[in-house]
């Protein structure tokens, strides 16, 4: 019977185990300070109906931490702990147990602490392993107390009526207060050692053990320090040591990174790729050969575009080219110059107003001709689709995006009558515009690179070259050529062209803009120079910039001249 109350006690315990382990965690009592400790002696106040282990259970945490900790914490820890766990099951007559009893009973303790420990640490919940030692324990305790003492059955029997009982209860909480209190103060007051003289070793054996200890301990601090000092001497060695070979290493480094270096650059010197691929194919020797071959070529290659740059900075534009570039604004400038020359930069191509003028878009024109309205008249895909030639006739020629579509819109100072793109090839027909009935601007498509067959280009430029050697009544032919790149292959085939059908033509210079004033003076110059000859040039070259404006009037200028003399 005594058996089965103890089972039905354990399996109370068990249920109320849970929450008290739980909140024995929320409270951080794991942390093993006195107020933790504190505060799961509280708990276990409340947890006490559930039996003597309940009041253990409630310092699982501690337990814990003294299984971990420094053997005096631990004897400190289980003390308290161990104190209020023995004191409440067996109430203080228990400590009048026999030695050996009192041994196995710690063991035990220890034991069930150290299971609830466990089972703390596995969520609060016992396995069933568990449980099944921890009753065989206590059936074993109780068979050895019953087999030694019949006192100590009766004694423990009556105990846990009396727990049960609520005088017993009463009893049993002040025995753990007295006991805790006093355990308290000594865990105070107490150093470790006394703790541990306190549990039962003979003091003479644990100050031994602790000389011994101390003596051990300097002997491993002094044996510690000399090996510190010899591993910190050794590497010093070492580091000699590695610095002299280190020092010859580098030595015979220093000797050999030069020789690689020198074989680098003998190898591919004019290499300008980042990939050296044939570092590995030094040795042989008609590899070398071919990059030798391949060098000089491309030193003559570099030499005639160098030779290009330096002859282009190196040409003296005449004073009065000079002149004109400064006059009219040409080249790339900075806004600041269109405003202190009063020009308003909010206009489109600003520099073709007239400055502080507030007349409308044409009335700034000087040229009259060019105020008439522009009107699309006619597109020619082939020659026998030309107009009829009733009035005199300016054409604008030049490879593609050039600028010649652009122009006939700034000349006229009509945006978007003649269409224009950033894409080469969007004129693709001759394109006739009259300006009133006094002249006729024909806008033609461009050669070189465009977006087209190549089948539709040549008719394209044969087309052109028809128009322009066999037209009647073409009194001139612009020939855009852009100031950046100047005058290409297919620019001559033309001019050779009209020299031949002696068609007047004259160079205009587009995109003024994106380039330097000095520049545009030069490349004007370069032109003229090696038009000097031609019979049909008509000079001089002008620059104009659609964008800026600047230079189209004087183009303008020249232009109406042409207009004036033609009879209506
Ligand atoms: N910066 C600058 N861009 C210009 C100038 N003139 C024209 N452009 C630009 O150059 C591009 C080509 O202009 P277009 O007038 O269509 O050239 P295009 O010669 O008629 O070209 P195709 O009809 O294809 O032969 C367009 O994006 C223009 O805005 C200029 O004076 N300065
Ligand atoms: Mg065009």
């Amino acid at each position: 019977m005594a058996l089965g109350r103890s089972l039905q006690n354990d399996n109370k315990q068990e249920k109320k185990f849970k929450p008290a382990t739980r909140t024995s965690r929320e409270s951080g009592s794991g942390n093993g300070t006195l107020a933790s400790k504190k505060k799961g002696d509280s708990r276990s106040k409340k947890v006490e109906n559930g039996g003597n282990r309940v009041t253990g259970i409630s310092h699982a945490g501690q337990s814990k931490v003294t299984k971990k900790g420094v053997f005096g914490k631990r004897n400190v820890d289980s003390k308290i702990n161990s104190g209020s766990h023995e004191s409440v099951a067996e109430g203080n007559k228990d400590f009048k147990l026999l030695s050996s009893d009192r041994k196995r009973k710690r063991i035990n303790s220890r034991g069930h602490r150290d299971e609830e420990g466990m089972s703390d640490n596995n969520a609060g919940r016992p396995s069933g392993k568990f449980l099944s030692k921890m009753l065989q324990n206590k059936f074993k305790d109780h068979f050895h107390e019953e087999k030694r003492t019949t006192k100590g059955k009766s004694r423990e029997f009556g105990e846990l009526n009396r727990k049960s009982s609520p005088a017993g209860r009463s009893k049993s909480r002040e025995s753990e207060f007295s006991d805790k209190k006093n355990w308290i103060s000594k865990a105070k007051t107490v150093n470790k050692v006394k703790d541990v003289e306190d549990v039962g070793v003979t003091n003479g054996k644990l100050k031994k053990s602790a000389k011994s200890k101390s003596e051990v301990t300097k002997q491993l601090e002094q044996n510690q320090s000399k090996l510190a000092a010899d591993s910190t001497e050794r590497p010093s060695m070492k580091k000699i040591l590695n610095k002299k070979k280190n020092s010859i290493d580098d030595s015979e480094v220093m000797d050999e990174k030069p020789k690689k270096k020198k074989r680098r650059i003998r190898i591919d010197p004019y290499d300008t790729s980042n990939k050296r691929l044939d570092d590995g194919m030094a040795t042989n020797s008609e590899v070398t050969q071919g990059h030798v071959k391949k060098k000089e070529e491309d030193s003559k290659n570099n030499d005639v575009e160098l030779s290009k740059n330096a002859q282009f900075r190196a040409i003296r534009p005449s004073p009065s080219i000079l002149s004109f570039v400064e006059d009219n604004l040409l080249g790339r400038r900075r806004e600041i110059e269109f405003r202190r020359a009063g020009y308003n930069v909010e206009l489109s191509a600003p520099l073709d107003n007239i400055p502080f003028s507030s007349s409308s878009e044409r009335e700034r024109i000087e040229e009259t001709v060019f105020r008439n309205k522009l009107t699309f008249f006619a597109a020619a895909k082939i020659s026998s689709s030309f107009p009829s030639p009733e009035l005199p006739e300016i054409a604008f020629a030049g490879r593609s995006n050039v600028g010649k579509s652009s122009l006939l819109n700034a000349l006229t100072r009509q945006w978007g009558v003649v269409r224009t793109s950033d894409k080469p090839g969007l004129t693709q027909t001759i394109n006739f515009f009259k300006l009133a009935s006094k002249l006729c601007l024909v806008d033609l498509p461009g050669y070189g690179f465009a977006y087209a067959k190549e089948d539709v280009k040549e008719a394209w430029e044969e087309l052109v070259k028809e128009y322009v050697s066999s037209r009647v009544g073409l009194k001139r032919v612009c020939l855009l050529v852009d100031t950046k790149w100047g005058m290409k292959p297919r620019d001559h085939e033309l001019i050779d062209l009209m020299e031949r059908s002696q068609t007047k033509y004259q160079i205009v210079l587009t995109k003024t803009d994106t380039v330097f004033p000095i520049d545009v003076a030069r490349r004007a110059m370069q032109i003229e120079e090696s038009l000097k000859e031609k019979k049909s040039a008509v000079q001089p070259v002008m620059m104009v910039s659609s964008k800026t404006g600047a230079g189209v009037r004087s183009l303008r200028t020249v232009l109406s001249k042409i207009a004036r003399f033609v009879k209506p």
